[in-house]
């Protein structure tokens, strides 16, 4: 990959610490990488961690911190230059870093949390970014999974209720598919273990095979038999699309409002 000279991470939370454990695991130097988090987490070796920056600036900023902190966390960076500042900031517009943080360019990148075992998604949006910082951005984000440009960053909100938010949907159907189990007399643990490895191999089943997953789901459902009776129950008035799209919905929105209150 193409090494950054020198990163600095502000706000080293479930995401920003994810996103590093999977730089580390890539290869980046730690000797490349200064956290900067009050809360002064645990980091992998050899990364030097400060309360606050220290005077300098980095090649590239990873801005990591909630939304809501922006304002409260801008003005300790007013006097840092970064060649590129890398938003992973839910809602928060190009527009309105821009105008809080003086960077060269400005990326957007929405990660998920698997890029902490370098499976995840990241989204990245540049407007006005330079050409060498866009491959900068594209390079850091690569090792860490799957990678994807949208040029319009009025579909940035939408593309974080999927992927970034996307996760913690999964997490919760593993749960409650579980629970069904469960419901059915199954022990809970022998449940939870049979949903989450029932989730990993259909995923990397559809992952690698050449149908899609309507295919696939068809596949499973023999005629006349047990899966077309569930398949059934999720598809009665389109039960469980309409359930994701409420879902993504509400999501998306969320990300509108922290928008707007970031833009003040
Ligand atoms: N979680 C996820 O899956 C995803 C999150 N994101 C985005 O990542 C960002 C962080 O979210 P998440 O990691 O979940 O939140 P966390 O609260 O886990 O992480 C934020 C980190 O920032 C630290 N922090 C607080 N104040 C400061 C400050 N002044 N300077 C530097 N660091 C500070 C916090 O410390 P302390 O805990 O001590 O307050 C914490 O370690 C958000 O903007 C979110 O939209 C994007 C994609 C996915
Ligand atoms: O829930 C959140 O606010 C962040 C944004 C995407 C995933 N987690």
């Amino acid at each position: 990959m193409t090494q950054p000279k020198s990163l600095w991470l502000v706000g080293a939370g479930n995401m920003g610490g994810a996103m590093l454990r999977g730089w580390i695991a890539a290869g980046m130097p730690p000797s490349a990488v200064t956290v900067i988090d009050p809360g002064a987490p645990a980091v992998p070796d050899g990364v030097r961690v400060l309360r606050e920056p220290a005077g300098g600036s980095p090649e590239v900023l990873v801005l990591a911190v909630k939304p809501q902190l922006l304002e409260a966390v801008a003005p300790s960076l007013a006097d840092v230059r970064p060649a590129l500042l890398l938003s992973i900031l839910a809602g928060v517009e190009e527009a309105t870093l821009a105008a809080r943080i003086p960077a060269g360019s400005v990326v957007r990148a929405m990660p998920n949390l698997p890029v902490a075992i370098g499976k995840g998604v990241t989204a990245l949006h540049a407007a006005k970014s330079t050409a060498a910082m866009r491959e900068m951005a594209q390079a850091l984000v690569a090792p860490l999974g799957r990678v994807e440009w949208i040029d319009s960053e009025t579909m940035f909100d939408a593309v974080t209720a999927l992927s970034g938010c996307g996760p913690g949907f999964v997490f919760r159907f593993i749960d409650a598919l579980a629970a069904a189990g469960v419901s059915l007399g199954l022990p809970a643990e022998q449940a939870a273990r049979l949903a989450l490895a029932t989730v990993e191999g259909a995923a990397a089943m559809a992952a690698g095979a050449g149908e899609s997953p309507a295919v696939l789901a068809d596949r499973v459902a023999s005629p006349g038999g047990s899966t077309r009776e569930g398949l059934n129950v999720l598809d009665r008035d389109d039960a469980l699309q309409c359930l994701l799209q409420e879902t993504l919905a509400a999501s998306r929105q969320r990300n509108v409002e922290l928008a707007a209150s970031a833009r003040g």
